[in-house]
């Protein structure tokens, strides 16, 4: 299976447990890896056998900017379905990134893989 790939994404968003961190809105970012056959793109130079990267990104960014969860974990586990529900991928695999939400740690987060590769 081919990758299609978004690495870096960054989003500020609602997120946390913590009081003060439901008045702020806070940066996630995310590396977005999703399984694609590329061979009908690659054989017809046309986007529409491509999965468009530009839409998924547009996508995820108004999706993650709107939302309010507490926890990282229900963040990346609705990316996770919106991108399977609404995109042809039989496999997506999600790391998303709190910078500095430990302050002594450089990053912390939650990688996932969901679907079969
Ligand atoms: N497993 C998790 N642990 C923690 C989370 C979380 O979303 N998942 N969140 C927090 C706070 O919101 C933290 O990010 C603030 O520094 C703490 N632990």
């Amino acid at each position: 299976m081919d990758i299609i790939f978004l690495g870096g994404l960054e989003i500020d968003t609602l997120i946390g447990i913590y009081e003060w961190e439901r008045k702020i809105k806070q940066k996630v970012v995310l590396d977005i890896e999703m399984g694609f056959d590329i061979r009908p793109a690659a054989a017809s130079d046309d986007i529409a056998h491509a999965l468009d990267y530009k839409t998924v990104s547009d996508r995820v960014v108004a999706f993650v900017e709107d939302s309010e969860f507490f926890l990282v974990e229900t963040l990346i586990e609705e990316i996770a379905k919106l991108l399977r529900s609404e995109f042809p991928i039989p496999w997506v695999r999600i790391t998303l990134n709190k910078k500095g939400a430990i302050s002594r740690a450089r990053d912390v987060g939650i990688v996932i893989e969901r679907g079969q590769r």
